[in-house]
């Protein structure tokens, strides 16, 4: 299912911090959101998977305004994976996962197989089949992390708005992720900081600076070297992955030779009129 974000603004005590975004996620496809720390990325995200009302502009699922659906019927189009990974839940890891099939259950109604097979398949997806029993208060960052993926896999839902999905995860945790995610076919709207991450997995990737979309595009399109240097403040070259050719960003920390810092684009070079910065 599609989703497609309208002249979205959203503000936190009336501070505005995503302002006028319009993207679309198309069905299918794998959409992610990159920008800087602060940049809105997780507020854009939670009004999808309405933690936050909108102050303007519509989220639309299949063409739908999602605030028009019920909680239950939203869980069972829409799951998230939150940045806040806390909850207290004095559960073990299995229950935790379990919660994920309540959007399809009568009240007080128990687990039937079907249940049960979608919430083993979810614990296997991220690896934690062996780890039914323990409490989930008593896991690791990461661990917790992919308990909470399994619980958003088995809701089943046609949309999944994944913030940081990354964070935390080892690396071969992290490249099955991605895997998982490319495998799914599912409509995904997914925050990720690790950009070389976002272009291998990405089909489109829409670039949040200040709050705004400053670009949008295939990942190849997006993530230019003079992009980089204007929105995040980095100088890199991108080439092509040996294997398997997507972009490939290689970054630079040190300051060239002339020492005279690190040479970015001038403001206004990529984004217009947008902020410029120079690390001079
Ligand atoms: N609960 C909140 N109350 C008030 N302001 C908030 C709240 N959450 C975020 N903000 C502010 O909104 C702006 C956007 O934050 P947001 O978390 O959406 O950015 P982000 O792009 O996800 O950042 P990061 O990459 O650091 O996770 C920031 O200025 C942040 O300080």
């Amino acid at each position: 299912m599609r989703i497609e974000i309208e002249n979205l603004h959203v503000a936190y005590a009336g501070r505005t911090v995503v302002s006028g975004a319009g993207l679309i996620a198309a069905d299918g496809e794998i959409t992610g959101l990159v920008g800087p720390n602060g940049s809105g990325k997780s507020t854009l995200l939670r009004t999808v998977y309405r933690h936050l009302k909108p102050v303007a502009g519509r989220v639309l699922l299949a063409g739908t305004d999602l605030r028009r659906l019920s909680p239950v019927e939203a869980a069972r189009h829409v799951a998230a994976l939150p940045q806040e990974r806390g909850g207290d839940f004095e559960l073990t890891v299995r229950e935790v996962v379990a919660m994920g099939r309540t959007p399809y259950k009568r009240a007080f109604a128990g687990e039937d197989a079907a249940d049960r097979d979608v919430v083993a398949r979810a614990l296997a997806d991220v690896g934690m089949e062996g780890h039914t029993g323990r409490r989930f208060t008593e896991l690791s960052g990461g661990e917790r992390q992919r308990v909470l993926l399994a619980r958003a896999f088995a809701q089943e839902p046609d949309v999944l708005v994944l913030d940081e999905p990354t964070n935390h995860l080892d690396i071969r945790h992290q490249v099955e992720l991605l895997a998982l995610l490319r495998a799914g076919r599912r409509t995904t709207l997914v925050s990720l900081h690790d950009l070389n991450a976002a272009a291998s997995v990405c089909d489109r990737l829409h670039v949040l600076h200040d709050g705004h979309v400053v670009a949008s595009g295939p990942p190849r399109e997006v993530l230019r070297p003079a992009l980089l240097a204007e929105v995040f403040g980095v100088r890199a070259t991108v080439v092509d992955h040996p294997l398997t050719g997507d972009p490939l960003i290689a970054f630079d920390h040190r300051a060239p030779a002339d020492g005279a810092g690190i040479p970015l684009s001038a403001p206004g070079d990529v984004l217009g009129a947008g902020p410029g910065r120079s690390l001079r």
